[in-house]
């Protein structure tokens, strides 16, 4: 992470190699096998068990320390507070990264590892996604080729979610978002009834949006988060892994004729791939620039992901 820090001792972050990040796994037990790892990553997603022992296990007892950290905050407030009757939040984590760096496979193995643990947690896992605003309102903004940039999002409704979540509230909706139809499922939801961890994964949740020059009181998505993730990757790594799974997708999703990128299905494989390519520089190249990257120095830890996908080096915040 050379363009990261320059010199380990002014760096606000800790930074390990894969191989002594393993170590810290410690006694922690593997608790997924094989076949639930391939049912859990993303198509052109090469995790496996080696890369969940190796990366995820440090990943989770380090987590667990800090789930268990926070609990104890709050005893010792019911204590200081003498009340018995405070609601527990749920402890939220951030998941933040490019378009295509593979957010949703480390996101659904955390929500795994984590629900395992010997307490049993429960665990869920919300996408930014469902807060995107419906293609119509794209449309009609003329935002179609900005989808996934920060005003693309009803950031309100997030902020109202994270806040309820936050309070303790029980069956919070958030709304779903599908790559099929490539819109907002109108009508449908998930509900989140009071877990003991929400994972909350998307390219915006680091952002800030432009902070207002009066003063005003606001906040942002962050303030919500307990702990929180980037998952990083060189520029030319995450293009390819772009293009490669849309050329995937074109034999597989993209099939189905409900997709909404069926009419891209027919394509020769030089017309798709211009079509990959143009997604790739006038959207997602131009968003990650400009809008996720800046967000790097705000995670907890950042996850350095090497051209085969498998993460290189792990930086950790200082306390
Ligand atoms: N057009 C599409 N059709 C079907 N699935 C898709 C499409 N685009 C992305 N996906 C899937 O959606 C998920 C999220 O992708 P993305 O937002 O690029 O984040 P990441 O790759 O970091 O998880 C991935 O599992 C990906 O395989
Ligand atoms: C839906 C996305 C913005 C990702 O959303 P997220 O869940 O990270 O909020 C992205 O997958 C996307 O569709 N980008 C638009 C350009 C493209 O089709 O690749």
């Amino acid at each position: 992470m050379d363009q990261l820090v320059s010199g380990e001792k002014y760096s606000p972050y800790r930074i390990f190699s894969a191989e002594k990040w393993a170590q810290f796994r410690a006694d922690t037990p593997m608790t997924l096998t094989e076949d639930e790892v391939r049912r859990l990553r993303s198509l052109n997603d090469p995790v496996d068990l080696e890369e969940v022992r190796r990366i995820y296990l440090s990943m989770s007892r380090l987590l667990s320390a800090h789930v268990e950290a926070s609990q104890l905050l709050f005893r010792q407030r019911q204590v200081f507070f003498d009340s018995d009757d405070m609601v527990k939040s749920p402890f939220i984590i951030g998941i933040a990264g490019s378009v295509a760096v593979g957010k949703s496979t480390t996101a659904r193995v955390l929500k795994e590892l984590l629900a395992r643990w010997p307490s049993s947690p429960k665990v869920d896992l919300i996408t930014t996604d469902g807060f995107l605003f419906p293609n119509e309102v794209l449309l009609r903004e003329n935002m179609m080729e900005r989808k996934g940039f920060p005003e693309s999002y009803d950031i309100g409704a997030i902020l109202r979610f994270l806040s309820s979540i936050k309070a303790g509230m029980p069956n919070v909706r958030a709304p779903l978002y599908s790559h099929l139809t490539y819109d907002i499922l109108p009508g449908e939801f998930a509900t989140i009834d009071r877990p003991d961890i929400l994972i909350f994964e998307g390219i915006n949740v680091l952002q800030t949006g432009d902070l207002p020059q009066d003063g005003a009181a606001v906040p942002v998505v962050s303030d919500f988060f307990d702990f929180s993730i980037y998952i990083d990757a060189d520029e030319e790594m995450i293009h390819k892994w772009y293009v490669d799974r849309f050329m995937r997708l074109r034999e597989t999703a993209f099939q189905n004729p409900e997709s909404f990128f069926h009419r891209y299905a027919a394509l020769a494989p030089d017309e798709a791939l211009a079509i990959a390519e143009g997604l790739w520089a006038n959207t997602n190249l131009i968003n990650l620039r400009n809008n996720i990257l800046p967000t790097r120095p705000r995670a907890d830890l950042i996850l350095r992901k090497g051209a085969d996908h498998l993460t290189r080096e792990v930086a950790l915040r200082k306390l």
